[in-house]
């Protein structure tokens, strides 16, 4: 029997769509007892409902806002659906967001344990991988500088290198790979793969559909918050391709 990593139970996630309204239509809206919503909604996640087996590598694939990384914050629990349940097994971590969990006015060293402790490690744990979270990234002698004067390809290392030696279960990745220079990124890479031989689960957003086509066995085509199309992922790639 195969064990789930993540099960996604019909969710969607509806959002303000804003835009400015003239006085005259906020004028009559009052004057009509308010009846009614002034603010559109749409639906960014609509009715997604999906299973990733331990050990899968997906990648969700799909035009420029089409509902990939709102997606991926419902799986990392940092966004919560309207309607629906998401259930992850094991420790999930990865990236999201570039410097998301990082505080701009502490040190990287500062930020190697605040980051750590948010993604579950002990502080024995963060001192025993320090050395090597600090050596991956490459960064040595900024360690020591506060992160606001980091430049977006060193956050990203820094916050790789803290992810990938939380000895993550589901290891999530948007798209954030472009900030990081080639060898980086090459080292990511290998590291992600490693990742995957070692049976850990991965979720990949990007539009860099070699890197993907590298990466993952399985692709999720969105379109408008909807999950168009599971299939192997070089099918889907050829899909978005023709
Ligand atoms: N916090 C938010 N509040 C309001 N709207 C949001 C919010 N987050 C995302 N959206 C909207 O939801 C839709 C889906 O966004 P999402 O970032 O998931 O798309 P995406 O497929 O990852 O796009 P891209 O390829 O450009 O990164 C977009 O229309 C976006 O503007």
């Amino acid at each position: 029997m195969t064990t789930n990593s993540i099960e996604i139970c019909g969710i969607s996630k509806k959002f303000v769509l804003r835009h400015t309204r003239s006085l005259k239509e906020a004028f009559v809206w009052i004057m009509k007892g308010r009846k009614g919503d002034l603010s559109k909604k749409f639906y960014a996640l609509n009715d997604i409902t999906l299973d990733v087996a331990m050990g899968e590598s997906v990648a969700l694939l799909g035009l420029n806002g089409s509902g990939k990384s709102t997606l991926l914050k419902h799986i990392s629990g940092v966004m919560l659906p309207d309607t629906g349940t998401v259930s992850t097994r094991g420790r999930v971590a990865g990236l999201i967001e570039v410097g998301a969990g990082f505080h701009p006015d502490l040190s990287g060293r500062d930020n190697v344990y605040l980051n750590g402790a948010i993604l579950g490690m002990s502080k024995e744990q963060i001192d025993a991988a320090f050395d090597s979270i600090v050596a991956f990234s490459e960064i040595e002698e900024f360690i020591d500088t506060e992160v606001k004067f980091y430049s977006s390809g060193m956050y990203l290392r820094l916050a790789f290198s803290v992810a990938v030696h939380t000895d993550p279960d589901v290891f999530l990745i948007d798209e954030i790979l472009a900030v990081g220079d080639e060898p980086f990124q090459k080292k990511c890479l290998a590291k992600i793969k490693e990742l995957h031989a070692a049976g850990k689960t991965l979720i990949v957003v990007s539009h860099d559909l070699d890197v993907v086509a590298k990466v993952c066995d399985r692709g999720i085509l969105m379109e408008s918050g909807h999950a168009v199309m599971d299939a192997p992922v070089d099918e889907v790639i050829a899909r978005l391709r023709s």
